[in-house]
Order: structure tokens, then sequence, then C-alpha cells
């Protein structure tokens, strides 16, 4: 099952442009949809999710008609949303079960059967007779996978799942969904890089409702090789250099400034190329659309 977006746009009543002709085709594997806050990431996902509607374009999930058959999309679809709310007076087995109630296991003890596993594959066994306002933040994303694997869905979208995690519990959540992504689509949104390198084959970005780039994550680092420099600098002359060089980005490592700069050919003295990675890759896509952008309303 393959899940196909054409041209799909999105402008909300108060004139933001969320989303601007978007076209994705997803394979089954795990797909990172990257982009910074505001980018359109929510947007899209709660459109393929049925929660909103889209201004034109068209989505389809295999045979499913996305936007107009949105009960069938239902059948198929896991979603763990960015804020997942849980009652924090009840216990993740109390909830899974009635979750699961709500999406149509009746048969008492296979219902059983299925939290039981859930909650062993999401490693919540253990504390299943707790209540959720005990868990940590890393508990309870593993709580909403549970709940979003709940009737085998083909279509997994996880929104911002790694924020605020502690590394031991992220670790553990990669884990998780490179598990559950082996055999259907996951699209993990995020605006970590490392989310998308550690577990994505196929990857986009996205920025200002734009997808500004699709494909492997592999191969677009492989695109960037020989583009990418770097220098030392006082942190005083940061400004100086941006408007000379395409700086990518700029970090502070052991009280010095370090730059990343986009450029095919040697930008100058000072300079030392460097192994691409796929944040460079990220911040390179993003510098050069928002110049294109500056471009064309200096024009
Ligand atoms: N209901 C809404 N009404 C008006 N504007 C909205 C609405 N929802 C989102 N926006 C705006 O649309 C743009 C895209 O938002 P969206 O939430 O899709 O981005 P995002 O990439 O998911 O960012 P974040 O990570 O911050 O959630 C932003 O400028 C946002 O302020």
């Amino acid at each position: 099952m393959e899940l196909v977006i054409e041209h799909l746009s999105k402008t909300y009543p108060n004139g933001t442009k969320a989303l601007n002709d978007v076209s994705l085709r997803i394979e089954p594997g795990m797909f990172g949809l990257l982009g910074p806050n505001g980018a359109g990431k929510s947007s899209l996902m709660r459109t393929i999710s049925t929660l909103q509607e889209a201004d034109s374009g068209t989505i389809s999930l295999g045979d499913i008609d996305v936007l107009h058959q949105p009960e069938r999309v239902r059948q198929v679809l896991g979603y763990l949303p960015q804020e997942f709310g849980v009652y924090p007076k009840v216990t993740a087995a109390e909830l899974l079960e009635h979750f699961a109630v709500l999406k149509g296991i009746s048969n008492k003890s296979e219902r059983r059967q299925v939290v039981d596993a859930l909650l062993h594959q999401t490693n919540l066994y253990n504390v299943r007779n707790k209540n959720l306002g005990g868990y940590s933040g890393g508990m309870k994303q593993r709580f909403g996978i549970a709940q979003a694997l709940l009737g085998n869905p083909r279509l997994i979208i996880v929104d911002e799942p790694t924020a605020g995690l502690d590394p031991t519990e992220r670790n553990r959540f990669h884990n998780l969904l490179a598990e559950i992504g082996e055999d259907r689509i996951v699209i993990l949104s995020t605006h970590i890089v490392s989310d998308v390198s550690d577990l994505c084959r196929q990857f986009a970005i996205i920025n200002k409702g734009q997808v500004l780039y699709t494909g492997d994550p592999l191969q677009a680092i492989e695109e960037m090789r020989g583009q990418i420099w770097r220098r030392l600098i006082r942190k005083e002359e940061l400004s100086s250099y941006q408007e000379q060089f395409a700086v990518i980005s700029s970090r502070l490592f052991a009280g010095q400034t370090i730059i990343h700069v986009h450029s095919v050919a040697q930008p100058g003295n000072g300079f030392e190329g460097v192994e691409p990675t796929l944040e460079d890759v990220y911040f390179a896509r993003i510098h050069a659309a928002e110049q294109v952008a500056v471009k064309s309303v200096v024009a």
C-alpha cells in the first residue's frame, strides 16, 4: 500500500498558507517529515489523518480516496498526535482496554490478548496497573504508540514524538518505531534531524508549506559532498560572514564559533571541507529556499 499526495494546498481562514502544492509519494517503511516549527507538518499530518480538510489536491492510500472516504482511512490508521493527552487517574491497561473497545474489538478475551501484547511490545507491561498521571514522558509516548497500534493499522502517523525525551528513552522509542515500521507506512514528523537520519529510509524537507526535497537521506548527503565548508570565527564576525557566504549553521564549540558554509567552490582561505551530515543537507536546503524568497521580495 502506498500513500500518494498530490498538489495538496491549505490556507487557514486567517490567511496563513500552511500547505502550498504539496506532492509526496510514501512507501511502506519509516518516512521522515522534517521541517522547522510552523512548516506545515502538523497541518499535513492532520489532513492525512482526516482530522481536517484541504482546499485542493488529492491523497490516496492504496485504493482509498483519503479526502472523500474518511471512514475507510480511520479503519487502517493509527495516530499519535503532538499533544497526546491521557487521563491521569486511570491505568495504562484500563485506558488501552477502553480504546480497544472503541476500535471495535468486542470479544473480551481477544481484547485482553491484544492489550497484553501491545503492553509487552511497548515495554509497559510491568507498569500497566500504574496510573498514567505517574508516567514519565517516554512512558506516555510509548503508551501513545500502543494505542496507535490497536487494530493493526497499515498507516501510522507520529507527530514530534521524541521532543522532551531523555537519550535513553529516545533510544528505546526509536527501537520501537523501527520495529513497527518494518511492514507498514510510518510517518514521523519532526524538527529533530537525527530522528530522521537514525530511522528513515525516505524523507522530505518541508518549509513554509512547501516540499523542498524528498528522497533517501544517504543520497541527499551524497549530493552535498564537497559543498560543505567549516571555519572557526570570532562571535562578532558572524554577521559579516553571513553577508558574504551561505552560512547554513553556526554553533559554539569550546567557546569558539564554528560556521558551516554551503558552496560548490572552495569559499576562500581558512575554510576546510567537511563530510556533510543530514543536518547540513537540511540547513542548506532551507537556507537556499529562504534566499530565493528574499530575492523575489527584493525584485
Ligand atoms: N487552525 C489554524 N488557524 C490558523 N493558522 C494555523 C492553524 N493551525 C496552524 N496554523 C499556522 O499554519 C502554519 C503551519 O502550522 P503547522 O502546525 O502545520 O506547522 P508545524 O510544522 O506542525 O509546526 P509545529 O511543529 O510548530 O506544530 C503555522 O504558521 C501555524 O501558525
